[in-house]
């Protein structure tokens, strides 16, 4: 498989509209690979706190219509990073009608919405996405004729059980699109090469680069092998980073080194 992490630099001087369509048409240019990666709330940008409401989306929205026209051109799958979503009214969704999520997109070759997951951990303890974003809390995975996508967003990079749950639910191949500031880029290249190692899958981290909101980005998209090994890291700036993977690595990996069969369950129980 090749896939393609495109590496967007958010930067205040640039508005919503305009990124769209920069980022659409360098969707079309990745015709020929088979997986597209956009980092996490690359419109607003994953910092800029106070216009999450004001360029809030629905599902099908602005983002989705321009990200299924430009992945039907390129013929490609696309993880089209995530949107501020307002969730509609009378969906029963658990912040109520109207909240707002981080929702990432999958969308196929044809251009249909094939999953959108909800970010389960917000980033910011009492501030920002964690108080104004609501929680998602269902586990999405979605299979591709060559392996199957296990989905999170930047802050769940650090809670391995969801991880496991994405891997028990059948994900070869766990794809981050992610906002990672500058300032823990350490904790983001090591914290994508424990998913791997651990999960003995695939990691397709994806961030954005520039600064807004004074928030200075990492970059250094990363995508890291089954057995931890890194296949290629972007640099700080703009950048598209591609690469060609073997998805039979996956089952190859588990079954000569099945750690994950000692696996002892139960442990995150209360014990007696
Ligand atoms: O966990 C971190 O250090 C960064 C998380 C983050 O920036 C986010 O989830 O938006």
């Amino acid at each position: 498989m090749r896939a393609s992490l495109l590496q967007v630099a958010v930067n205040e001087g640039e508005s919503v509209e305009s990124r769209r369509r920069r980022v659409a048409a360098l969707v079309r240019e990745q015709a020929g690979v088979d997986l597209v990666v956009l980092p996490e709330l690359w419109t607003t940008g994953a910092f800029a706190h106070e216009d999450f409401a004001r360029e809030a989306e629905p599902l099908h929205g602005p983002t989705f219509e321009a990200m299924a026209e430009a992945a039907r051109d390129a013929g490609v799958w696309l993880h089209a990073g995530s949107v501020p979503e307002r969730a509609a009214v009378g969906e029963g969704s658990t912040g109520g009608d109207g909240a707002l999520y981080n929702t990432s997109l999958v969308l196929s070759p044809t251009g249909d919405l094939a999953a959108a997951y909800r970010k389960i951990h917000r980033f910011g303890f009492d501030r920002g996405e964690a108080v104004l974003m609501s929680a998602g809390d269902e586990l999405v995975t979605v299979p591709l004729p060559h392996t199957t996508l296990g989905v999170a967003t930047c802050y769940d990079l650090r809670f391995p059980e969801l991880f496991r749950g994405l891997v028990d639910a059948g994900a070869e191949t766990l794809v981050v699109p992610a906002g990672w500031p500058e300032r823990r880029r350490a904790h983001w290249t090591l914290l994508a090469r424990a998913r791997a190692v651990e999960n003995q899958a695939y990691v397709l981290a994806c961030g954005t680069a520039g600064t807004h909101a004074g928030v200075p980005q990492a970059g250094h998209s990363i995508v890291v092998d089954p057995w931890g090994e890194v296949l290629a890291e972007a640099g700080p700036g703009e950048q598209v980073l591609t690469v060609d993977f073997d998805p039979a690595l996956v089952a190859k990996t588990r079954e000569q080194f099945p750690a994950l069969k000692d696996r002892v369950l139960g442990l995150d129980r209360p014990h007696r």
